[in-house]
C-alpha cells in the first residue's frame, strides 16, 4: 500500500492508495480514534458492489453502522438531496464524534462532506472514493458542496476529510464512459503541473485504459501528490489552487446549461480544456502544437472535444456564476506550455466567442 499526507497544519490527513484494500478500512478508522457512530453515504449501484465488504469492516472495527443512499448522478447533488440526508444523520443519532464516510464517486463525497461540514456545525469525514475521478480528484483538497440550478458546486464549504482509502481494484466495475471521464482530471494535473506526467498519459494509453494496478496506482498516487502539493500552499483558494480549475470555467458552464444531465463532469472539463487551449492559443501564449497535443490526448482517451445545440449567449451568461469572478470579471485558468499555468483576467469576449464557434460540432 502508499501513503501520502496531504499536510495542512491540525487539518493534515492521510490517503491510503492500493490494491484491495477496502477490508482494512474499519481498522484505519480505529486509528483514527473517532466516536463510535458512523453514516456511511453511498448509492444504490456502490452500495450493491461494496457496501457490505465496508459495512462489515467497519461494524469488526467496533462501530456502529448506519447506511443512507442518494439517488445517482449529478441532478442528485442538489440541496433537495441534502436535506433527506439531514433527517437521515438525525435518525442514526449521530453526534459530534460521530463520522461520515463517503463510499462512491465525486457526487457521493462532495454531498456527504457537505453534510459533514454542516450537521452540527460540523463532524468527522472520511472519504472512500469509488471511481476514478474521486481518486485521483474529488476525495482530495476538501471542497465539499452541491449544486444550484443556476451554477455548479454555488453551495459549499472546505471541509478536509480526516483519511482518504483509494482502492484501485473497485475501478473494474467502472462503466467504460466513467473511466474515461474520470481520466480527464489526472491528466489536467499533468497538463498544469508536469509535463513528464503528462507523458505518461501519452506513452500508457493501454495500460491505463486496461486498469493495470501498477499503472493506476501510479496515476492516482501522482495525481494525489499534486493536488495535494497545490492545496497545502493555498487551502482555501486565494491563489494559486484556482489552477485546478483548467478547463472548469466552460466546463461547468455547460453542466448547468444542459440542467447536469447531458455531460458527466469530466467530459464537460475535456471540452472546457480544449477551449482553454485554443484561448490560450489566440492570445498567442500557448504554441499550436501544445494546443494539439492536448487535444489528442483527449481524443486518444475517447473524450468529447465538441459540442452541439448549445448558445453561445447562454454559456456566456453563465461564466458569469463562475466561483474565479471577481468584481464582475471572469478569470481563465491559461497554459503557456504544457506543465505552466498562469491566471488570466477579462478575456475579450470576442475571441471566446470565437473558440466556442470553433468547438461547436
Ligand atoms: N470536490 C472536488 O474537488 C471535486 C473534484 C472533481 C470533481 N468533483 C465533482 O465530482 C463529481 C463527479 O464525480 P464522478 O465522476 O465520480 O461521478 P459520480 O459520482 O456520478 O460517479 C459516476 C458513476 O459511477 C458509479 N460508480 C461509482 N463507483 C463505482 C464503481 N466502483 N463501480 C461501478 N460504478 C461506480 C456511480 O454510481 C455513478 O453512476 C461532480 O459533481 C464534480 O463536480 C469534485
Ligand atoms: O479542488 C479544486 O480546487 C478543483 O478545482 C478541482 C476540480 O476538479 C473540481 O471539479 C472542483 O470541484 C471545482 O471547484 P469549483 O470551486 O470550481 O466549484
Ligand atoms: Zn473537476
Amino acid at each position: 500500500m502508499e501513503q501520502l499526507r496531504v499536510d495542512l497544519g491540525e487539518r493534515s490527513y492521510d490517503i491510503k492508495i492500493g490494491y484491495d484494500i477496502l477490508a482494512n478500512v474499519g481498522e484505519y478508522l480505529k486509528e483514527l480514534k473517532l466516536g463510535s457512530k458512523v453514516l456511511i453515504i453511498t448509492n444504490e449501484l456502490v452500495d450493491s458492489l461494496y457496501g457490505r465488504e465496508v459495512e462489515q469492516a467497519i461494524k469488526d472495527a467496533g462501530f456502529g453502522v448506519s447506511i443512507a443512499k442518494i439517488g445517482d448522478g449529478e441532478k442528485y447533488k442538489s440541496l433537495d438531496t441534502a436535506r433527506e440526508l439531514y433527517d437521515q444523520a438525525v435518525e442514526a443519532n449521530l453526534d459530534r464524534s460521530s463520522t461520515i464516510v463517503a463510499l462512491g464517486g465525486g457526487v457521493v463525497g462532495d454531498i456527504a462532506g457537505f453534510i459533514a461540514s454542516t450537521y452540527m456545525r460540523g463532524v468527522n469525514f472520511v472519504q472512500i472514493p469509488t471511481t476514478v475521478l474521486s481518486q485521483v480528484d474529488s476525495s482530495v483538497g476538501g471542497k465539499v458542496a452541491v449544486n444550484h440550478p443556476q451554477g455548479k458546486n454555488l453551495i459549499g464549504a472546505f471541509y478536509q476529510p480526516k483519511l482518504v482509502v483509494a482502492d484501485v481494484k473497485v475501478l473494474k466495475t467502472l462503466e467504460e464512459r466513467q473511466l474515461k471521464a474520470g481520466l480527464v482530471e489526472v491528466i489536467k494535473h499533468g497538463m498544469i503541473w508536469d509535463e513528464e506526467f503528462f507523458r505518461f498519459f501519452e506513452d500508457n494509453r493501454e495500460d491505463i485504459l486496461n486498469l493495470k494496478p501498477e499503472a493506476m496506482i501510479y496515476a492516482v498516487k501522482r495525481s494525489c501528490e499534486i493536488k495535494a502539493e497545490v492545496v497545502a500552499q493555498d487551502e482555501r483558494e486565494m491563489g494559486v489552487r484556482a489552477i485546478l480549475n483548467y478547463g472548469h470555467t466552460i466546463g461547468h458552464a455547460l453542466e448547468a446549461i444542459t440542467h447536469y444531465q447531458r455531460y458527466v463532469h469530466g467530459e464537460a472539463v475535456a471540452i472546457g480544456i480544449l477551449a482553454a487551449a485554443k484561448l490560450a492559443n489566440k492570445l498567442g501564449m500557448l504554441d499550436l502544437a501544445d494546443v494539439t497535443r492536448q487535444e489528442n490526448i483527449l481524443k486518444d482517451f475517447g473524450l468529447p472535444v465538441s459540442f452541439t445545440e448549445l448558445d453561445n449567449d447562454d454559456i456566456l451568461k453563465s461564466l458569469a456564476k463562475d466561483k474565479k469572478v471577481q468584481d464582475g470579471v471572469i478569470r481563465f485558468v491559461l497554459l503557456e506550455e504544457i506543465g505552466r499555468v498562469v491566471i488570466k483576467s477579462d478575456l475579450p469576449h470576442n475571441i471566446i466567442r470565437e473558440v466556442l464557434e470553433e468547438l461547436r460540432g
